[in-house]
């Protein structure tokens, strides 16, 4: 037996001619017609049918049905002319299956019974054409707001053409135990909705209609909800219903990638924590554990070129190795590897051409290469390959952001690269104490982050922290934090909502989503400082202000004041430890390096100071009104 797939056509963009295409252009199985996207369609219930499975999918639910259950006689009589109305499309659409959500309606009476009643009674109706009829509660239903009452309407309807339907969302969002599923049998579920939302407190109507997003983008545990569903020996199919203001306005296409995307990486968590359930998927290799970044590489030349160099020496960086082909370079410092490609053919080449001066690939290291590319192609992401050049060995890549590319080495024999592709230069006797990349933070707009995030959190082994605001002067970023346990792989995605704010400019120059900057450890920041310092580098000075009120909010001794004065030094600290950070000026259009110090179990990115941060890099952007100090 093997799990059928399925999405409300709600879910995502377009007319239902585009999201019919979009769906199963995805890969799933099945779909969910919302009765709207059906209505507001020109053609015959039968021709809509047909073309649905004319594109290899199957009708599996027609809905929703509102406000049929526990309503005095003269409506309730309407209410079941109106199903039966609703039986004739249905028959025609080739859909045996409606969603009938719990009522809402100001004269619905309560009572278990009453409800059971009509629902026995409508199950014959439906059984007299082959139909079936599933009961959801709805979160704000007005006497049904719980699958445990919903489950004993549909207990004491007692018919075989009345079944239950169960949302992640309605049970998950009104804080109900999972667990409680598994009281009901698996053969009286007849259909599961699945979706994820943010952790926010609003109203549950509100939060569900605007907010709902794919299992893994949000904070809702659809993983232990879907496993008490499989625990059940339900079989039927599993669907996405997503209501999401975003998602209404993006592309029919990705919306609908990311929703299956979503549900693999769904059920291959369910599959390893309940080992019992067969979903049908094939075997795939589990989240990534990353080890490191291997390598960041920027594509380069010219003049670009010549000052990233220029830039990289006054880090403390050295050019430790030539490559024996082509023109690319590899410089070190500590564990950190940057490599600078100057190629006119080939994938760096386009990314020049398109962005100039930009970061157009990212190694990780891996405990698998082949697995960690078979896990991605699972999940939908496109493979990367280009000719080999003499010399090259075959490293498994895949695309990442904005068209980059992410490749991933081993222990095994490819983490000889550096030895086979390259020729060493001397070695330097210098550096600034620089150790290993912290994180990388790439911009996109803020349509786009939930669909990365996704990206990351379900090909890696990352959790995700809660998403903060950032104020720019000139409007909202938002900054979504990724990172693996022992902080080994950290990522910030960061959402521009305008063009105006300086990761939104940053976008519309550079031509869409790519890393901004990259932020470089050290173990001692002062003695960094003072290398960079000595060493020329052009350092983001702060303004005096920004130090003043540091000093009232932290203990810090005026000694250590004075330095991080002098140095630009910036700080933050929490209940685990403290944090350092200085950045370069912009380089290359707005890209910047960060250099950052942790001390004892601080995890975070400053983000109090990335407000004070954006308005000095600011500065640069902007020469004209704009005092300086
Ligand atoms: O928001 C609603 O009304 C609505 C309708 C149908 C559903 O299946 C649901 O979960 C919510
Ligand atoms: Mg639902």
């Amino acid at each position: 037996m093997s799990l059928k797939t399925s999405i409300a056509t709600v879910s995502i963009s377009g007319n239902l001619e585009e999201k019919i295409e979009a769906i199963a252009a995805a890969g799933f199985d099945g779909i969910e017609i919302f009765e709207q996207d059906f209505i507001a369609d020109i053609r015959s219930p039968r021709a809509v049918g047909d073309r649905i499975r004319a594109a290899g999918l199957e009708v599996m639910l027609f809905q929703p049905f509102r406000d049929f259950e526990g309503l005095p006689q003269t409506l309730r009589a309407k209410a079941f002319d109106r199903m039966e109305r609703k039986f004739d499309v249905m028959q025609d659409l080739g859909c045996d299956l409606v969603l009938v959500c719990s009522s809402a309606h100001p004269e619905a009476l309560g009572g278990i019974n009453r409800a059971a009643a009509d629902f026995a009674e409508v199950g014959d109706r439906a059984a007299a054409r082959g139909l079936r009829i599933g009961y959801e509660a709805l979160a704000w239903g007005k006497h049904v707001n719980d699958h445990r009452d919903a489950w004993e309407v549909v207990r004491r309807a007692d018919h075989p053409n009345v079944g239950l339907i169960l949302d992640s969302f309605h049970t998950l969002a009104r804080g109900i135990d999972p667990e409680t599923i598994l009281r009901i049998p698996g053969d009286k579920i007849f259909f599961v909705q699945l979706a994820d939302a943010p952790h926010i407190d609003m109203d549950l109507l509100y939060l569900s209609r605007h907010f709902r997003n794919m299992p893994g983008e949000g904070d809702l545990a659809v993983t232990d909800f879907m496993r008490a569903v499989m625990a059940t020996g339900y079989g039927g199919p599993i669907s996405l219903e997503i209501f999401n203001d975003q998602f209404r306005g993006g592309s029919p296409g990705s919306i609908a990638k990311d929703g299956h995307r979503s549900l693999i990486a769904l059920l291959d968590d369910v599959r390893r924590a309940e080992p019992e359930a067969t979903t049908g998927l094939p075997d795939l290799p589990r989240h990534v554990p990353v080890k490191d970044t291997a390598f960041i590489e920027f594509a380069a030349r010219g003049d670009g070129l010549a000052d990233l160099e220029k830039l990289l020496q006054s880090l403390g960086f050295y050019q430790a190795a030539r490559h024996v082909s082509k023109q690319v370079t590899l410089w070190r410092q500590g564990g950190i590897r940057i490599v600078l490609n100057a190629e006119t053919t080939g994938h760096a080449a386009t990314a020049w051409n398109v962005r100039g001066t930009s970061v157009c690939d990212i190694g990780l290291s891996v405990a698998s290469a082949e697995d960690t590319v078979t896990r991605a192609e699972a999940l939908g992401a496109k493979p990367f390959t280009q000719p080999l050049g003499p010399g090259e060995m075959p490293i498994p890549a895949i695309r990442g952001l904005g068209g980059s590319v992410m490749h991933f080495i081993d222990d095994g024999s490819l983490a000889d690269v550096w030895n086979v592709e390259f020729q060493p230069s001397p070695l330097a006797t210098t550096d600034a104490g620089l150790t290993r990349i912290d994180h990388i933070a790439q911009t996109m707009t803020y349509d786009e982050m939930l669909s990365w995030s996704l990206f990351y959190t379900s090909l890696f082994e990352m959790q995700k922290a809660p998403m903060v605001d950032v104020i720019d002067p000139d409007g909202l970023v938002r900054s979504l934090a990724l990172a693996t346990d022992n902080g080994s792989f950290r990522i910030t995605l960061n959402g521009a909502e305008t063009h105006r704010t300086l990761a939104g400019s940053f976008l519309a120059e550079g031509l869409g989503a790519t890393v901004q900057h990259i932020a470089l450890a050290t173990d001692d920041i002062f003695t960094t400082a003072a290398a960079l310092r000595a060493a020329g580098c052009p350092v983001l000075s702060m303004s005096p202000n920004y130090f003043d009120d540091l000093a009232a909010r932290f203990d810090i001794t005026t000694e250590m004041m004075a330095r991080m004065r002098k140095e630009n030094i910036l700080y933050d600290a929490d209940d685990t430890g403290e944090f350092f950070q200085l950045y370069t000026q912009p380089f290359a259009g707005q890209m910047f390096f960060e250099i950052v110090e942790r001390r004892g179990g601080y995890t975070g990115y400053g983000a109090p100071n990335a407000p004070f941060r954006i308005a000095a890099q600011k500065r640069f952007q902007k020469p004209k009104g704009m005092p300086t100090a």
